[in-house]
């Protein structure tokens, strides 16, 4: 069930051109910058866009503008554990690590405490409209976001072909506080 559905919208998102992909992640990465909870973050975790995500290098160069402190994942494949490591230099301070995705080089990258993370911009394959996630398959985000501050915020970000009345879903899948696509902004809060 799963398995399928998340085969389908990870083609279906594939198919999409380059100039969409730039064209909506710019549009998504304005309505992120306009929201209180980043406003009012001073530090900040984000992924490094793989497979035709929402692209995330803009949003990662302003934020850095914007005086905060932004951590990106260095992923532990065989733990299935996510380390937020501080980007320093998204030019220089980058490598390719587990399944061929971007994290901070460690030597550049101090890590993060996960209990000083205000907000968590989390990378999907699908949503439902009650902000239900469904992930690539690892659980590396379930249960990283176990582990937030109480207080921390989690946003999704996606385009609107990710967004579904309906997805398949475990217990364990976590609900994010906002998703943000192109088109619209959706909350469970
Ligand atoms: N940008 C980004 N980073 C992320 C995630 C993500 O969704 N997006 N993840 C979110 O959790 C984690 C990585 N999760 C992944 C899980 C499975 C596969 C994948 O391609 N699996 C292949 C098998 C590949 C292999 O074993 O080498 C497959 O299922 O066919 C990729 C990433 C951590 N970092
Ligand atoms: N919090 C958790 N604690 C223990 N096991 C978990 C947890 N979350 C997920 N798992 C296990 O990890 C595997 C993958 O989970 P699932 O299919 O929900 O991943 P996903 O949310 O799609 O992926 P990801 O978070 O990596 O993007 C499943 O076998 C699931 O039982």
């Amino acid at each position: 069930m799963k398995k399928e559905f998340r085969k389908n919208v990870i083609m279906i998102r594939k198919e999409k051109n380059k100039d969409f992909i730039k064209h909506n992640s710019d549009i998504i990465t304005e309505k992120l910058l306009q929201l209180d909870c980043i406003k009012n973050a001073q530090t900040i975790m984000l992924y490094l866009d793989f497979n035709n995500e929402v692209a995330t290098d803009n949003l990662i160069k302003k934020l850095i503008k914007l005086g905060k402190i932004v951590a990106s994942p260095i992923t532990l494949k065989e733990e299935r554990k996510l380390i937020p490591s501080q980007i320093t230099d998204l030019e220089n301070g980058i490598k390719y690590g587990a399944y061929n995705i971007r994290e901070p080089k460690p030597e550049c990258s101090p890590a993060i405490d996960i209990k000083d993370l205000d907000v968590v911009i989390v990378p999907a394959v699908a949503y439902d409209k009650d902000c239900y996630r469904l992930g690539y398959g690892g659980g590396f985000y379930d249960r990283f976001l176990e582990n937030l501050r109480e207080d921390a915020v989690t946003v999704g970000i996606a385009f609107d072909l990710q967004i579904f009345d309906q997805v398949p879903k475990e217990d364990h899948d976590a609900k994010l506080d906002y998703i943000v696509t192109e088109s619209t902004i959706l909350t469970s809060r």
